[in-house]
Order: structure tokens, then sequence, then C-alpha cells
């Protein structure tokens, strides 16, 4: 039975590699996909992870109609056996619909890949229609961690190396940038009181500091 499956999880912590390992793992058997992304750090048409793999995708346009996409593309002889949708958080509502469609009307599996919640902690429209629809939600095996060694669960965003809480839900950009806007994953206690790495070295002796070795 197809599948819509969203894997999800914050940022850096293997969704694009993932992603690109389940298509070398299906294009070695000889099955072709159709992939999607949008806004990747890379530039347009790609799909890239930090580990320094990359491939071309579709990228994802405003408004674009995406089972009407699988739709033109098998009509013109093409195949699509499986669907990657990366950078999924960035994709309309009614773009989740139309994959979900291609799922249960083109019996094609769709594997999209996103983060949940944005630097505010509020859901992305595109990611809060995957958790309304997929058939699966997969959180990563990989942990991305806290500078406190607890479960990363939240990304913050920094502004000249300072975490803020407001501005626009979509800037592209990355970790370890500290100079402009920047992103750091953090623990939810961390993400609350808006302590990042840099303002708890900063901070004295704090007691919100973890024990990462146990004796
Ligand atoms: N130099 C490295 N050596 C080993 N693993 C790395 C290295 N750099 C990044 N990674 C791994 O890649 C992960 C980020 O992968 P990526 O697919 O780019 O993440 P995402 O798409 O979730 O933002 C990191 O969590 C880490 O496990
Ligand atoms: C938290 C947050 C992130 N973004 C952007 C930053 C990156 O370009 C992508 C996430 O990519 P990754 O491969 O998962 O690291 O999303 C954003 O625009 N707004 C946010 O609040």
């Amino acid at each position: 039975m197809p599948e819509l499956v969203f894997f999800s999880g914050t940022m850096d912590c293997g969704k694009s590699t993932l992603a690109l390992q389940i298509e070398h793992n299906r294009s070695a058997r000889g099955l072709q996909g159709i992939i999607f992304t949008r806004d990747d750090r890379a530039g347009e048409g790609k799909l890239s992870s930090r580990l320094g793999l990359v491939t071309d995708a579709v990228e994802v346009e405003d408004g674009q109609d995406l089972y009407g996409y699988l739709v033109d593309h098998l009509s013109q002889g093409g195949r699509a056996d499986y669907v990657i949708a990366d950078e999924a958080q960035f994709l309309a509502e009614e773009q989740i619909d139309q994959l979900a469609r291609v799922v249960d009307d083109l019996d094609i599996d769709v594997y999209a890949f996103g983060i949940t919640t944005d630097f505010r902690s509020k859901l992305f429209p595109g990611s809060q229609r995957l958790v309304e629809l997929a058939d699966r939600v997969e959180v990563l095996q990989v942990e991305a961690l806290c500078w406190c060694g607890a479960r990363a669960t939240h990304n913050a965003r920094t502004v000249g190396g300072v975490m803020v809480v407001e501005g626009a839900q979509v800037v592209v950009g990355d970790v370890d940038q500290a100079d402009t806007v920047g992103y750091e994953v953090l623990c939810r206690r961390h993400h609350r009181r808006r302590m990042t790495a840099a303002s708890a070295h900063a901070a004295v002796l704090s007691p919100d500091v973890l024990p990462v070795n146990s004796g």
C-alpha cells in the first residue's frame, strides 16, 4: 500500500542525508523517482546534505500543482516509482494535499522531509498539513544535541549571535553562522530560556548545564 511518510526533526538531524539514501537505494534497483525541493541552501533545483552529497531536484514554485506535475510527467511517458519532497516545511498546505493525492490516486509512495516548527516553535503550514495527512510521521534516529547534551527538539534563530523570537518565518540559512542570520538547535528548556551555546558560556557557572559525562 503506497504511503505518505513525513520524516521530521530539527535542523541538522540528517533529513536530507536520509532523503539521498532513499533515492540512492531505489535508483540502484532501477526505480525512478521525482525529487522535489524548495529553497535548499545549495541553490535552486538542488537537494543537498551537510555530508557533501547533492543531487538535482525539481524546484517547487509558489502555486505549483504537484499532483498535476506527476500527471503530466506520466502522461508524457515518464516514470515515477516514488516521490521525495525535501524542505517540505516550505510547501503550501495545498501542495501537501496534492502529495497525498499522488499517493491515493496514482499509487505512488511519497517521502517528505522537513522541520516541524520554526524558530518561534510554531508549526510551518506545510509541516502542520503533513502531520494531519501523513500515514506515518517518523522521527529521525540520529539525535541532534543541544549544547547541554540533551536531545535538541527546537530550532533557534540568531541574528548577530543573539537569539531572536520575532521575524519572517522563512529565512534560508544554516547552523554555525553567527555573523548574520544563523540557526542553533536547542532542547525545549534552553529554547524557552533563550539560552544558546554562546549566551550559556557567557553565564557564570550556569545551573542549566547538564552533566554530559557520567562519573
Ligand atoms: N563532518 C561530519 N562527519 C560526520 N557526520 C556529519 C558531518 N557533518 C555533518 N554530519 C552529519 O550530518 C547531519 C546533518 O545532515 P543533513 O542531512 O544536512 O541534515 P538536515 O537535512 O536534517 O538539516 C548531522 O546531524 C551529522 O550527523
Ligand atoms: C527554524 C527555521 C529554519 N528556516 C530555514 C533554514 C534552512 O534554510 C531550512 C532548514 O533546513 P535544514 O536542511 O533542515 O537544516 O529552514 C526558516 O526559514 N525558518 C525557521 O524558522
